[in-house]
């Protein structure tokens, strides 16, 4: 019998992906640091059984339909509006995300990011660097305080109750605002559920760690900027199209809101020529929410069991489109 074959867009550990070649043909796009052509993706999903992709490769309809074969798309991320998830479920093809293995390590960098803006951490390395330290003085490069503040988290799900867990480490008050409220955390972690506009109005740190979708997109915008605190910091640990770009850069440059910590933008990757780059009180990081060595060795670990899992007619793990039955 015809071996399947598997299309994996990025350059990946051998030892991770040699379960995979175990069972079946494998090709690999030879780089880590650049994403696959669409031309080279369209190609290569006509003759796949299965894709292991990044969040960053947009797997649309007309990929799914190129893919006469596939039967899984095995996303390296917890996040999935890069794949049109309905096309693929119409078409019998099974999406799979990795959730879980990346909460506390994305829960952690979510924190580092709001401690390090709130307390200018980015600036003030800078400032040594550059031989700018002349004397301890008082207010020299005084950010704010994070413990005893009030966090708004604004989607309630296993991150975002990691980052509620943290934030109760800093004596912090834990208000939510989430599709659905999420009993289990107000019981668990003492979290008070908000609408939106009433959570904008009452965090001293607002946190988006909301999934993107057509409901969430640009969420954050002119009117929810001008419903904060003036001393608040935003922080988006998600996707960038939840917010308007446009509308956080003028709330920042008019001071309606103080600051931000930004590891995601509406358009990835920007370049050092992006107008938030500019703004001194702003921390960019290039989408690192689960980067550490660990934790991305799991998510791979984890997308090659999903393709095993349905090339050898299992069920996959972490499968994202339930109502999935397999083709035929
Ligand atoms: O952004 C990364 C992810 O969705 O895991």
């Amino acid at each position: 019998m015809k071996r399947p074959y598997v299309f994996i867009t990025r350059k990946l550990p051998e030892e991770i992906i040699a379960p995979v070649k175990e069972i079946a043909e494998v090709a690999t796009w030879p780089h880590d640091d650049v994403p696959v052509p669409r031309d080279v993706l369209m190609n290569e999903a006509k003759k796949a059984d299965a894709l292991l992709t990044m969040v960053a490769d947009m797997v649309d309809e007309a990929i799914l339909d190129a893919g006469k074969q596939l039967k899984v798309v095995a996303n390296m991320g917890v996040g999935f509006d890069n794949i049109d998830v309905q096309a693929a479920t119409k078409r019998g093809i099974a999406v799979c995300n990795t959730p879980d293995v990346l909460t506390d390590t994305t829960a952690d960098l979510t924190f580092a990011l709001l401690l390090a803006t709130a307390r200018r951490m980015v600036e003030a390395a800078q400032f040594i660097k550059e031989g700018k330290w002349k004397s301890w003085s008082p207010f020299l490069l005084a950010g704010v305080d994070v413990h005893h503040k009030t966090i708004g988290i604004v989607g309630m799900g296993n991150i975002g109750k990691a980052v509620a867990k943290r934030a109760i480490g800093f004596d912090m008050n834990v208000l939510y605002h989430n599709r659905s409220r999420n009993i289990e955390a107000e019981k668990r972690l003492g979290a008070t559920y908000c609408s939106f506009e009433e959570l904008l109005e009452r965090a001293d740190f607002v946190v988006c760690l909301t999934p993107l979708t057509n409901e969430t997109r640009h969420m954050f915008n002119k009117e929810a900027f001008r419903k904060m605190k003036r001393s608040a910091i935003f922080v988006n640990a998600a996707r960038g199209a939840v917010v308007d770009e446009q509308a956080l850069y003028e709330a920042l440059v008019s001071g309606e809101i103080a600051g931000a910590g930004l590891d995601v933008f509406e358009q990835e990757p920007i370049d050092a020529s992006h107008p938030l780059l500019a703004l001194p009180n702003v921390i960019a990081l290039p989408h690192i929410g689960s980067a550490t060595k660990e934790t991305r060795t799991k998510m791979m670990e984890l997308c090659c069991r999903n393709i095993i899992a349905i090339l050898t007619g299992s069920q996959p793990e972490t499968l994202v489109n339930k109502e999935w039955s397999m083709r035929s």
